[in-house]
């Protein structure tokens, strides 16, 4: 067994961080478990997208350690094992020019070289991932025709092209039709449980997500809860207040 086996995907230590001088983040502990399907909740404003920054090295945190696979975050140098899914992903205009094919080929550029030609493996590794995120009749379609759920999945299959280990998706179902919501949360759970992807998903969406993730962890500037979901499920029953801390009104969606 190599070292990452058991390694933590993720390990934050004692992070805290600010913009000025209002604290956003204070001295936040966490591990994701290598294999793990981890839901981050927490409500508007509570620190969620300023600590995907600083996990994926974007914002330095005042203080405080993050580190991959046991390999601190200035050390750290494998990042074609980190995919990233932004918030922001899905906002192509109708009138962009790019097929559903090449969207997902620009995530091999960082391994080919973006004027190198794929070759033969390269191209059955595009159309693979473009089938694991159930878009294989959507090939040839251009990117701005699709539903922001589609598009979504396009991006996820951009992302994986790389043989990511660890997928991080900020509010991907942002856009997302209700009905299609469940479909795209099995489909990451596939991706979990089929093909070992380590998986970090931030979301509003308390109720259908801790249907399907592993482990959930709740941020509203400090970590109020983290654990797995079924100490999350015995947790939330009494309500959210506990992990969100008190004063918090958190909608919870039902099927
Ligand atoms: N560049 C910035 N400068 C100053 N304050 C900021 C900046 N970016 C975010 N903030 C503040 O930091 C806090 C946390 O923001 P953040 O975007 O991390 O929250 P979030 O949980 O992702 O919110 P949402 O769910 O609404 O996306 C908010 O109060 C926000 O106003």
């Amino acid at each position: 067994m190599s070292k990452h086996d058991n390694t933590a995907a993720v390990k934050i230590e004692n992070l805290s961080f600010h913009y000025g001088d209002r604290y956003v983040l204070e001295r936040i502990n966490f591990e994701i478990p290598n294999g793990a399907f981890m839901g981050l909740v927490g409500p508007n404003g509570s620190g969620k997208s300023t600590l995907i920054k600083c996990i994926l090295g974007l914002l330095k945190p005042q203080s405080g350690k993050v580190s991959f696979f046991g390999i601190p975050l200035n050390r750290f140098k494998k990042w074609e094992e980190i995919g990233y899914v932004s918030q922001k992903a899905n906002s192509f205009n109708t009138a962009f020019p790019a097929t559903v094919y090449e969207v997902v080929s620009m995530g091999l550029f960082g391994k080919v070289g973006l004027f190198r030609f794929l070759n033969h493996k390269h191209k059955q590794k595009i159309l693979e991932a473009i089938e694991t995120v159930g878009m294989t009749n959507y090939v040839h379609r251009n990117i701005g025709e699709l539903s922001g759920g589609q598009q979504q999945r396009v991006f996820i299959a951009r992302a994986l092209v790389s043989d990511p280990k660890l997928l991080i998706l900020d509010e991907p179902t942002v856009g997302v039709d209700a009905a299609s919501v469940s479909n795209f949360y099995q489909m990451l759970k596939s991706l979990n449980e089929e093909k070992g992807l380590t998986l970090l998903l931030v979301t509003h969406d308390v109720g259908v997500m801790s249907d399907y993730v592993t482990h959930v962890a709740c941020l509203n500037k400090q970590l109020h809860f983290h654990g797995n979901t079924k100490e999350f499920k015995e947790v939330s029953k009494d309500g959210f207040s506990q992990m969100y801390g008190h004063h918090v009104h958190v909608l919870e969606h039902h099927h």
